[in-house]
């Protein structure tokens, strides 16, 4: 526990903070204002020029999102406040920054990531960093509804572990209601996160940490931190934020916002090809197989083996004239193709070539051959005209897509995954039985798990966007040309008798600017952020990425993320303990070595905030019969109320599920019912008879009423109360059947009731000590 004692202040200090926090939510109504003003005043400038509208479009963008972070910060605008040795005024700290009447001294307020609000995280009173006082006001609409003091001047003793930061703000922070969806925890943000928030954001940073220590909290606020601190690169790069499920990523993201940011782009992982949402799903076999680096080669294979001759001699009739092409000749036009581009669409225009001038050419040896006894007729004119007309030739055309069609990623996977005996040529050594498991209609859903695969393809077909070059070149030169008239026009009207007198000389728009850059200003201007961009554009590269229940992630999601991310600037959080999928991580270095090699560092998160201790006490004996590599955190506090277990009898289970849910709904706050996966749709029947919304599966909102979740879909997620059903049904169906169980039993922040049908598993005999 912490070894400050924090103290209810009296009502003196209430209306005091009262008066600061009216007078600061004044200046916020007042900034708001004049962004207001100013987003009006950008839409009405007029409009003269695509440069002008650029100009409008960036203004307005500009103010709409600062009237975005403030109207966001409107919601406990003040967290606290320092008082210091070296000041007599005390230092406000809140969710964004505000400037007072004078600019010399402190801000108003200050931005809980700017570096003077450090201290309010990390001071202690073993190492007070000049802070004499910190206290933390809470805030129910803009009234003032307690001050919390520590003193950090006072002597202390030393305890276990890390002290507590704010104290009674924190306890009242974590036994608060659930809504269904993430809060922010800037107010009060413990030391040990508060180092990994303001962490370097060069290289990898991995954090790994069990259940509750706040990984996704931390994770979040630091990517408004980063983006606070980086401002203009990551604006102009974007920041991707990577999570397991949709599910997950409507948990998190009103947090972003409220920390006053929007240029961020979350991704589930069924999401990270713009245009596409693969939600399609398969068996963890299959995932597992399909990120493995291993299919890289497979991919490959299935690029070359779309590069086929031929196996005999093929006649192409032209004009009535038959011509042979020897298996051997359209090899050499594929490797022409081949060593045109390693990339197989843009390899193709000079196999096309090299085809059209074998046919050409041999068209020109029969034609010439039959009217002069061998030696050609034709010039070299008459050869090009020739190759004209044979690349229009159907037959022509025909043969070079059959050798050489123009693919895809989504093309090729789909024919090679629907054809085995495509799958057997590009799978040189596998056994029968995994070439099975890759065996998809081509008519599926896209699964997160061919994510990877679609991206990967990508990187081996490229596209052909030569017609685009052209096209933009063609544009280009247009506007040259209207921009050289417009000078020309400007240079010829000006007055002549100033020519020669260089003193009074005019400038004229054609001194300034030449027609290439005036054909640039009048380019349109892409007024998108960059998060608006990136997720519309495949090659786009990221300033940082932020991986979260990073432990899930496949070898093939790792390449698809380093590729996004190539300075390597990123932020890893999750935990070993937690891994379901087949496909995921149990060692981060093994993990990121084919990346970064090993230039990764690790912080570990240790306190548990969210699980009571007397429910941590049962998760933590099923993390160690689990075989866990990693260590349970300690819980931060225990509710007195010790988690229940029930056996009844299969045929009972149902009614009593149903009870037992009404309870809990009653006891107030989110419910889950977390079932192994034979159970989701017996569980879902049963309770929708009890209640008007019941919801289910990666979709499920417990904001609306109780939800029934297998683990793999509870993962990130936290609820008031958890029916956790039939624990051995969990430990058996899941393929790491503790891991699931683990992530289970830690979901609930008040309430545990476990209902089991048979025994208990033994993992669980601390329920019915
Ligand atoms: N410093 C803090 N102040 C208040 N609440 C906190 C703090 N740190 C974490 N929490 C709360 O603890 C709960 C658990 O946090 P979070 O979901 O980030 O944990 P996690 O490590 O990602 O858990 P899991 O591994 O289960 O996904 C959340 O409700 C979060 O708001």
């Amino acid at each position: 526990m912490s070894s400050t004692s924090p103290a209810v202040a009296p009502d003196p200090d209430l209306a005091a903070e009262q008066t600061a926090v009216t007078d600061l939510y004044r200046r916020l109504d007042a900034a708001r204002e004049l962004a207001v003003t100013r987003f009006r005043q950008a839409l009405a400038t007029p409009i003269i020029n695509p440069q002008s509208l650029g100009e409008r479009e960036a203004a307005a963008r500009f103010q709409g999102q600062r009237i975005t972070t403030l109207d966001a910060a409107d919601h406990g605008l003040v967290i606290g406040r320092l008082d210091r040795e070296a000041s007599p005024q005390p230092l406000y700290i809140g969710r964004v920054g505000l400037a007072a009447d004078d600019p010399s001294g402190d801000p108003a307020l200050v931005d809980w990531r700017a570096p003077a609000s450090r201290p309010f995280y990390t001071a202690t009173p073993f190492r007070p960093e000049g802070v004499v006082r910190r206290r933390h006001i809470r805030t129910r609409g803009r009234a003032v509804t307690a001050v919390n003091d520590e003193v950090l001047t006072v002597d202390v003793e030393a305890t276990d572990g890390p002290p507590l930061t704010g104290e009674a703000a924190l306890m009242a922070a974590l036994t608060a209601e659930r809504t269904g969806r993430m809060t922010d925890i800037v107010a009060t943000i413990q030391a040990e996160q508060d180092a990994i928030i303001r962490s370097d954001a060069r290289g990898v940073l991995v954090v790994q940490g069990g259940p509750g220590t706040g990984k996704t909290a931390v994770a979040l606020h630091r990517a408004a931190y980063l983006l606070y601190t980086h401002r203009d690169r990551l604006a102009r790069s974007g920041l991707l934020v990577v999570g397991p499920t949709p599910t997950f990523l409507r948990y998190i993201a009103d947090v972003l916002p409220a920390l006053g940011e929007t240029g961020v782009l979350l991704a589930g992982l069924g999401q990270l090809r713009p245009g596409l949402d693969a939600r399609g799903h398969e068996t963890p076999e299959v995932a597992e197989l399909k990120g493995r680096l291993a299919m890289v080669d497979v991919l490959k294979a299935a690029v070359r083996d779309r590069e086929t001759v031929p196996r005999g001699v093929r006649e192409l009739v032209i004009d009535g004239v038959r011509i042979p092409l020897r298996p051997v000749d359209l090899t050499r036009c594929r490797t022409v193709g081949r060593r045109a581009s390693r990339l197989h669409n843009l390899g193709r225009p000079a196999f096309a070539r090299a085809v059209v001038d074998l046919v050409a050419q041999r068209y020109a040896d029969r034609i010439g051959a039959d009217v002069r006894g061998g030696s050609s007729l034709l010039d070299q004119r008459d050869l090009e005209a020739l190759r004209s007309e044979i690349g229009q030739e159907t037959a022509v055309r025909e043969l070079v897509d059959e050798m050489w069609p123009v693919l895809t990623p989504e093309q090729l996977l789909r024919e090679l995954f629907a054809d085995p005996a495509r799958v057997r040529r590009a799978t040189k050594g596998w056994e029968d039985d995994e070439r099975a498991l890759l065996a998809r209609a081509a008519d599926a859903p896209w699964t997160p798990a061919d994510v990877p695969l679609l991206e990967e393809a990508d990187e081996l077909l490229g596209f052909d966007d030569s017609a685009d070059r052209a096209r933009e070149a063609r544009r280009r030169r247009q506007a040259r040309d209207e921009a050289q008239e417009t000078l020309d026009l400007l240079h010829g009207s000006r007055s002549t008798d100033l020519e020669d007198d260089e003193e009074g000389e005019e400038l004229t728009a054609g001194d300034l600017l030449d027609a290439d850059s005036l054909a640039d200003r009048d380019a349109e201007v892409d007024v998108r952020s960059a998060a608006e961009r990136a997720a519309t554009d495949r090659t786009w590269v990221f300033g940082h990425v932020v991986v979260d229940e990073a432990q899930e992630l496949s070898a093939m999601t790792w390449r698809l993320l380093a590729r996004k991310c190539p300075t390597r600037s990123m932020t890893v959080v999750g935990d070993l303990a937690q891994t379901g999928s087949l496909a995921g991580a149990t060692d981060w270095g093994a993990v990121l070595r084919p990346h970064v090699g090993d230039q990764w560092r690790l912080a570990q998160l240790t306190v548990n905030y969210r699980t009571p201790a007397e429910i941590m006490a049962v998760a933590a004996d099923v993390l160690e019969a689990g075989d866990a590599v990693t260590a349970p955190p300690r819980s931060v506090r225990s509710t007195g109320v010790p988690p229940v277990a029930e056996q009844v009898p299969d045929a009972d289970l149902l009614p009593r599920v149903a009870a037992v849910t009404t309870g809990l709904v009653e006891a107030g706050g989110t419910v889950a019912v977390i079932v192994p996966p034979s159970r989701v749709a017996d569980v879902v029947d049963c309770l929708a008879t009890a209640f008007p919304v019941v919801s289910s599966g990666p979709a499920a909102d417990s904001s609306a009423g109780p939800v029934v979740l297998v683990p793999a879909d509870a993962k990130g997620l936290e609820f008031d109360s958890v029916l956790l059903l039939d624990p051995q049904g969990v430990l058996d169906e899941g393929v790491r059947g503790h891991s699931d169980l683990y992530v289970a039993l830690t979901r609930p922040t008040q309430r545990l009731t476990v209902l089991y049908p048979g025994e208990l598993p033994a993992e669980l005999h601390r329920l019915t000590d």
